[in-house]
């Protein structure tokens, strides 16, 4: 039995915060691989390193003053380091490598930028092996390449290659606790490139599946994942068990607790995940696997998130048109555009997309060319929506579930702006106008679970 254990910014922001790692990592000797984060946030306006190093990365490429951002990242370190008394090696290496970031390369500034953001892993998981190794239980810090964590060149938005895993096995072979820093790989040409924000959960996940790891165990700050995101609904249930396909569609929706594209690599090898507390360890947390007992409840949890836009195309006799949705959605790769849902009418369409996408540039461009080469009859751009997702397994034995969530939208004056629900029936989306976002969803929650 062999545990690999991520744990987050907010788990590893402070000394003290530290200390609870230590004691969680001692009491049992299957926690074998840790994964860390870049020291988090200690209290709700406090910065997270990651940002501080975006803005020292973005600093250095506008060529404006760095100074201020150095001073506050080191004194995350330092101060973590005077607090658990680590003799002064460990700091000169973190100023080193801090150092060494102002003069890497910075002719690409996308790679440049990932580089910066690496290092509060990277920093971090010397730092963290260098307190074990001082407590007398032995780490080693190893960094990705040497990990096997080969990914594309996507600057912050990688993606883990396949030929990584054989060479992530091997790690069996070492001894003691392994430190990997989390967040980021190496490209095929030995570049470092980021995943997208909050990836550590990913690097977890990844050599959760390449170790073959009994456990994934995911330590935040909560007790639990929740059935709604508790900065929106008032104590919210918590969720013993959920299924790899329920989680992905929440964390997706809305549910940053933990990656949407964690749930993969941990779902091709059959290993469960477990979100637990680093506050509180001895609470059983919230477990991810392929089936879960009695689906009693309908529905799990609901979801939602803001940022999103609808351009809506009517043609009259639309449904007869051959060929007419590919040449929309060839408009929009042509554009560059990522888009997240379409539901559709006979002689309507509508493509749901994330706002930022769309400069006024793209906008421009998209609607001439519906204009233009599809004729249609109208386009417009419907802005500031908020998708309200409600997901759950045991949806498609139940009848109504539709109707419940939109009676609750009704009674509290909310208008929907679109529906849309997969043929998996995993989970059904309503569209509102983000002003109604939190209002639809403490409706629909209390509609389900009050
Ligand atoms: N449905 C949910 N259940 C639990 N936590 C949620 C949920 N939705 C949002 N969150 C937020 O996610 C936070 C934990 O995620 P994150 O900040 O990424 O943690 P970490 O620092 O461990 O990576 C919680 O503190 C909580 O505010
Ligand atoms: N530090 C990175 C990656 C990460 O996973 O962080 P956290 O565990 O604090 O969400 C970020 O802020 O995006």
């Amino acid at each position: 039995m062999m545990k690999v254990t991520k744990f987050g910014g907010s788990s590893l922001a402070s000394a003290s915060q530290l200390e609870k790692v230590l004691h969680i990592m001692r009491e049992d000797a299957t926690r074998k691989f840790m994964i860390v984060s870049a020291p988090g946030k200690r209290f709700a306006e406090d910065e997270k390193v990651t940002d501080l190093l975006i803005e020292l990365g973005e600093a250095v490429l506008a060529g404006t003053d760095t100074t201020g951002f150095q001073t506050k990242i080191m004194q995350r370190y330092q101060q973590i380091a005077d607090d658990l008394k680590l003799t002064d090696a460990i700091m000169e290496e973190i100023k080193a490598q801090l150092e060494k970031l102002l003069t890497l390369d910075v002719t690409s500034p996308e790679a440049y930028l990932d580089a910066v953001k690496s290092s509060g892993e990277d920093n971090h998981a010397r730092l963290i092996a260098a307190y074990f190794n001082q407590a007398g239980l032995k780490a080693h810090y190893v960094n990705p390449l040497q990990a096997g964590m080969i990914v594309t060149n996507e600057p912050g938005n990688a993606q883990i290659l396949p030929q990584s895993y054989t060479k992530i096995a091997t790690l069996r072979q070492l001894n003691d606790i392994i430190v990997i820093p989390g967040f980021f790989g190496y490209t095929e040409t030995g570049r470092i490139c980021t995943f997208s924000r909050g990836g550590s959960d990913i690097t977890g996940s990844i050599i959760a599946n390449g170790v073959q790891a009994s456990l994934y165990e995911n330590f935040t700050d909560v007790d639990a994942i929740y059935a709604a995101n508790p900065h929106i609904v008032s104590q919210p249930k918590e969720i013993a068990a959920l299924t790899y396909r329920e989680m992905r569609e929440l964390s997706y929706a809305g549910f940053s607790v933990f990656h949407d594209e964690a749930l993969i690599p941990a779902f091709k090898a059959g290993i469960p995940v477990q979100v637990k507390n680093t506050n509180n360890p001895t609470a059983p947390g919230t477990t991810i696997t392929t089936k879960r007992q009695a689906i009693d409840t309908p529905v799990v949890g609901i979801a939602s998130d803001s940022g999103f836009c609808g351009i809506y195309i009517r043609k009259y006799l639309m449904n007869r048109e051959i060929g007419f949705g590919r040449h929309v959605l060839e408009i929009l790769e042509d554009c560059q555009l990522n888009f997240e849902h379409m539901p559709s009418g006979i002689d309507e369409l509508t493509i749901i997309l994330r706002e930022d996408q769309l400069t006024e540039a793209v906008k421009a461009t998209v609607l001439n060319r519906l204009k233009q080469e599809l004729a249609v009859d109208e386009v417009k751009i419907q802005h500031h929506l908020a998708l309200i997702m409600v997901v759950g397994e045991g949806m498609n034995h139940n009848v109504g579930i539709t109707a419940k969530a939109a009676t609750s939208l009704a009674n509290a004056a909310i208008n929907i702006e679109m529906i849309n629900q997969g043929s998996s029936e995993v989970s059904i989306m309503f569209g509102v106008k983000e002003a109604d976002e939190k209002k639809a969803l403490q409706v629909i929650y209390q509609a389900f679970f009050d």
